[in-house]
């Protein structure tokens, strides 16, 4: 399987000076938590690090350090992850017919889960790992700060990585997203917005994305918990 990982964001919210990929999370970098789980998967035999080239030394280092053996790819990303990801797309070999694409900064992922998702993704065209709600959640007016709505919890997911996808449909719509100027967080929107499919597989509670330092926090007690 091929995979993706888009790594070339600035950490605004975790209000970190440089990419919060390479702030420490216990003994290792973040982004070294996400490639061991990478290392550790049997389905993925090609990796794509899309990083911000003033990062490519740290990247290389970790790389190293971790002793992969699968065959990894450092690609120039962009300003937004979802121009980060079309530069992905471009760099994958044109023998690629399915891609996963996994966030860096979800470092807790497991290789189970990566497993599972590179599985499904034979089946199907689109998929994401996604979890149910578990707050109320509101819709509010920006200008009143008044709700308007408490949507049916049951109809609500919390989108996570791995996405996966067959490479000619997703980049078709980032073409169309290019063309229309769609502005997006994640992949699967892109594919909702030109009506296709994308189906929900199981992800995992503990594979949050570290965004906030509390998210660091939160991410250093699950790996602490966990057989190292
Ligand atoms: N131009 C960008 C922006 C983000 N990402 C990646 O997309 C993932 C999810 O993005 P996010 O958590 O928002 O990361 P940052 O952009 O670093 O954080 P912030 O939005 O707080 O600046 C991360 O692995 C990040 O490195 C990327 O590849 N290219
Ligand atoms: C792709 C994603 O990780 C799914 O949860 C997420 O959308 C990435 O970016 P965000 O801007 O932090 O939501």
């Amino acid at each position: 399987m091929y995979l993706l990982i888009p790594a070339a964001g600035s950490g605004r919210r975790m209000g970190s000076s440089r990419n919060k990929l390479l702030l420490p999370l216990l003994d290792k970098p973040l982004l070294a938590w996400t490639l061991a789980a990478v290392k550790a998967s049997r389905s993925v035999r090609w990796v794509g690090i899309i990083g911000q080239p003033d990062d490519f030394p740290d990247f290389k280092e970790i790389v190293i350090s971790l002793g992969m053996t699968k065959c990894v790819h450092f690609i120039p990303g962009g300003a937004t992850r979802q121009e980060s990801v079309y530069k992905g797309l471009q760099a994958l070999p044109a023998v690629a017919a399915r891609v996963l694409i996994h966030d860096g900064a979800r470092c807790l992922i497991t290789p189970a889960l990566i497993d599972r998702c590179a599985a499904e993704i034979l089946r199907c065209p689109g998929l994401i790992a996604a979890i149910p709600v578990k707050d109320t959640i509101k819709v509010v007016e920006p200008t009143t700060q008044l709700i308007t709505s408490t949507p049916d919890r049951r109809q609500l997911w919390a989108a996570q990585t791995p996405q996966g996808f067959a490479v000619e449909q997703l980049t078709h719509c980032h073409n169309e997203g290019v063309r229309q100027g769609w502005e997006v967080t994640d992949d699967a929107a892109l594919l909702e917005q030109c009506g296709l499919p994308v189906k929900i597989v199981a992800g995992e509670e503990s594979n949050l994305k570290v965004t906030t330092p509390m998210d660091l926090a939160i991410a250093e007690f699950i790996l602490r918990q966990r057989d190292l």
